[in-house]
């Protein structure tokens, strides 16, 4: 047997050995869900309740312990001493506690992404260990220590290697999934990932750098950091598209960490569906920071003096509703600081008292309790009362708000002196209207300004107390049973009954629009406007964020094209940092260079990256002479593309990208050309494929933001850039769109008088 071989017949043995004592965990919860469960529905209310704790937090465990089978093991570290510490997903040790495997995320394994031969403790050699499905299949050593005698030994074992794990993960075939990068994140997002979760983090970086990925571990590597807080709090992840999020969903299950809530800006809400989207310029209006006034505002402009006030008679006197005591009555109510459907409550109370006062001082006796409590009755039932109430205080849902203020442009014209007449138009839109995306922020605002409607106040409460007793049989349940075995704790099962365990908590946050997360990472962070911000933050108190995004990569016109004014804005100058990635381990270089040439010379200020690969044939231009000609070339390129590229075991992406109005002779014609070149068989397979899952792709630029594919075919970018609202949004978009490919690049241009 070669070294080579030899060495990977003893790697094979350690990996069996991690696999083996995953089994066994595996059988042992498998074995202990089944007595939980066996026991039915036996046993008092209290056994029963502590069953069912049991078999859930089972469950839990028991799908963790199955999302971590693929690539267990990825790594080995040896120190000086010649102690051997292997590196993977999870923290095994055996029966008899000794250690097996360490987690990504422990302090230990840190030398594996961070050391250098500049700087590596006494860590002298890195192993990277690559199987497919629990057999390795290669091994790479990276010696640290390069005065040690491993170096010889790993040069003779023909072990010596360096990027190798790297660069074979990144010219793998895409699948339209996100993987994690587990096995090779690198030194510079290594530091991010395990920075400090106090202060908002800002990770700024062009596309390609891995700011998706190191946002997604990083939230893998809080959690396991701050478990106890992180699990009840929750983690919430914000991301562009539905697509998006479903393009990334697999990675943090991959890492173990299955209790973590993903949503858009649009579906923040629960309950609120937003169906439409506004117009570019519509979406920055509503998005500025100067909205949150208007709202305020439009809520203010309900607690007011009636112009006309009712006097009504009651036990035949006069009792009138006089000015100076309903502005007595606003300002009782606005002084609890309470919501406006909560402070109502006062507002009301006060009111009704004065006029009961009024009343009993045009007696010419002093009234009995029973006299006055009969007077307040009929003062409340009273409709000219009511009304002057209502039109003084008005309870309002927050929908209704909104809908009032886009319908009626005199009133959004008072409360917003910043729009000019056009704009005022622009908001302007017919009641009954659908919700837009850019309505949510605002609605948000609303609802916070407003509060609950008092009905669902009152269940909320019943609620509560509900929950409080659970807590406290939870305790009890506890303290009778002395619970503890390896697998469980206490701890766990107290979350557990109690519907704390990270599960649990995203789901009740997915239910809760107060809910206050633990810690909120952002992607795409430069999309989002400074409505969207204050949504966010209001859900973080703590202020904890991991903020990601690509300055030049920025479509909104809201949008945050330098991170200093929007953070120290947020976060105050001392409140946030900023780390930048400069590596591209998307793009082959060719593609990297000129996108990064076309963006600057657009204006755009982006970053300077490096890319790690070249590949062939990278970039590809073709040149037509019409529209007709654009989508006959792009149909042609994507067909061949998909020839190379996509395979039939799923793998493999192609994006066909144009201007909006050419999305629709787009499709037919690369379906067209599909057809014709890969036969009907070929060309149904893909056609039935789910919308989000298509191995080919046509769509605007907006629709591949944050994804990725193997090859792209980038139609008219002329005709792009004219459909988009403003110079600099053009240039991100292409710039977006030519950062999209990890194989290959085919520009489609149209030039007046030229051919092909
Ligand atoms: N250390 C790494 N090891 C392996 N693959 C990596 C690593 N870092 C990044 N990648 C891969 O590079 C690609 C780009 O990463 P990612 O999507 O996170 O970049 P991004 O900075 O968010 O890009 P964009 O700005 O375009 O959204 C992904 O396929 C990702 O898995």
């Amino acid at each position: 047997m070669s070294t080579y071989s030899s060495q990977l017949h003893d790697e094979q043995r350690s990996v069996d050995r991690a696999y083996g004592r995953l089994d066994a965990l595996r059988t042992q919860t498998r074995s202990r869900l089944d007595s939980v469960r066996a026991a039915g529905s036996h046993g008092s209310p209290t056994q029963r309740t502590e069953r069912d704790s049991f078999a859930s937090l089972y469950e839990d465990r028991l799908a963790q312990l199955r999302a971590v089978e693929d690539r267990l093991v990825f790594g080995r570290l040896d120190d000086k001493d010649g102690q051997r510490r292997y590196i993977g997903r999870i923290g095994l040790s055996s029966e008899s506690h000794d250690p097996i495997l360490t987690d990504w995320r422990a302090e230990a394994a840190r030398p594996f992404y961070e050391a250098t031969p500049s700087s590596h403790g006494d860590i002298v050699l890195r192993r990277h260990i690559s199987l497919s499905f629990r057999t390795v299949t290669s091994i790479e050593d990276e010696v640290l220590d390069l005065n040690s005698p491993e170096v010889g030994q790993a040069a003779n074992q023909g072990t010596l290697a360096g990027e190798g794990a790297l660069l074979a993960t990144l010219s793998s075939r895409r699948t339209g999934r996100m993987t994690d990068i587990v096995a090779t994140i690198q030194a510079e997002q290594d530091r991010i990932i395990r920075s400090d979760m106090a202060h908002a983090l800002v990770v700024q970086g062009g596309p390609g750098t891995g700011k998706t990925a190191v946002a997604l571990h990083r939230a893998a590597y809080l959690l396991y950091t701050h478990r106890s807080t992180l699990e009840r709090s929750g983690v919430l992840v914000v991301g562009p598209s539905p697509d998006f999020l479903r393009y990334i969903d697999q990675v943090l299950p991959s890492l173990g960490e299955t209790g973590v809530l993903s949503r858009t800006i649009a579906d923040l809400i629960p309950g609120v569906v937003a169906q439409a989207n506004d117009r570019p310029e519509v979406a920055r209006l509503k998005g500025d920071g100067r909205m949150a006034s208007v709202i305020a505002g439009a809520v203010r402009s309900r607690e007011r003096v009636p112009a006309e006030l009712p006097t009504v008679r009651i036990e035949g006197i006069a009792v009138p509703m006089l000015a100076v005591d309903v502005q007595q009555a606003l300002t009782d109510a606005r002084r609890t600081r309470q919501s406006h459907n909560k402070a109502r409550e006062t507002f009301v109370k006060s009111i009704l008292q004065t006029m009961e006062n009024r009343y009993a001082q045009s007696l010419d006796y002093t009234p009995e309790s029973d006299e006055l409590s009969r007077v307040r009755s009929l003062l409340r039932l009273s409709d000219p009362v009511r009304k002057a109430i209502n039109l003084a205080w008005l309870p309002m849902r927050p929908e209704w708000l909104l809908e009032n203020l886009w319908s009626r442009p005199a009133f959004l014209a008072r409360l917003a002196p910043w729009l000019s007449p056009s704009q005022v138009e622009a908001l302007t839109r017919p009641k009954g209207s659908p919700l837009t995306v850019s309505d949510i922020p605002l609605l948000d605002e609303a609802m916070e300004l407003l509060g609950p409607d008092p009905r669902q106040a009152a269940r909320q409460a019943a609620e509560a107390s509900q929950q409080a007793e659970e807590q406290q049989f939870a305790k009890d349940t506890l303290a009778q049973n002395g619970i503890g075995n390896g697998l469980v704790t206490s701890r766990m099962l107290l979350d557990n009954i109690n519907g704390l365990d990270s599960q649990a908590a995203a789901q009740r946050a997915a239910e809760d629009r107060q809910w206050a997360f633990g810690h909120i990472v952002v992607d795409e962070a430069q999309e989002l406007t400074s409505m969207d911000w204050r949504m966010l933050i209001r859900r973080c108190p703590s202020r904890s964020f991991t903020i990601v995004g690509d300055v030049a990569q920025t479509s909104a016109l809201g949008g945050t094209r330098s991170w200093e004014r929007t953070m120290n804005q947020l976060f105050g100058e001392d409140g946030w940092d900023l780390s930048e990635l400069t590596i591209d381990y998307r793009n082959p270089r060719e593609v990297s260079e000129l996108a990064g040439e076309y963006a600057r010379s657009e204006g755009l200020r982006v970053s300077t990256l490096k890319a790690v690969r070249t590949v062939p044939d990278a970039v590809r231009r073709i040149t037509v002479t019409d529209d007709n000609g654009a989508v006959e070339a792009a149909a042609q390129a994507a067909a061949e593309m998909a020839g190379r590229f996509i395979a039939e075991d799923g793998t493999g992406r192609v994006a066909v990208i144009g201007s909006q109005d050419q999305v629709a002779p787009l499709k037919a014609a690369v379906g067209k050309a599909y057809r014709a070149s890969a036969g009907g068989e070929a060309a149904d397979r893909l056609a039935a494929e789910d919308s989000w899952d298509r191995q080919i792709l046509v769509t605007d630029t907006r629709g591949t933001k944050g994804l990725e594919f193997d090859g792209v075919v980038l139609t008219d970018p002329e005709r792009i850039a004219d459909e988009a609202p403003s110079r600099l949004t053009a240039a991100s978009d292409i710039y977006v769109a030519m950062t999209r490919p990890t194989q290959q690049l085919v520009i489609v241009e149209r030039k007046e008088g030229e051919e092909r």
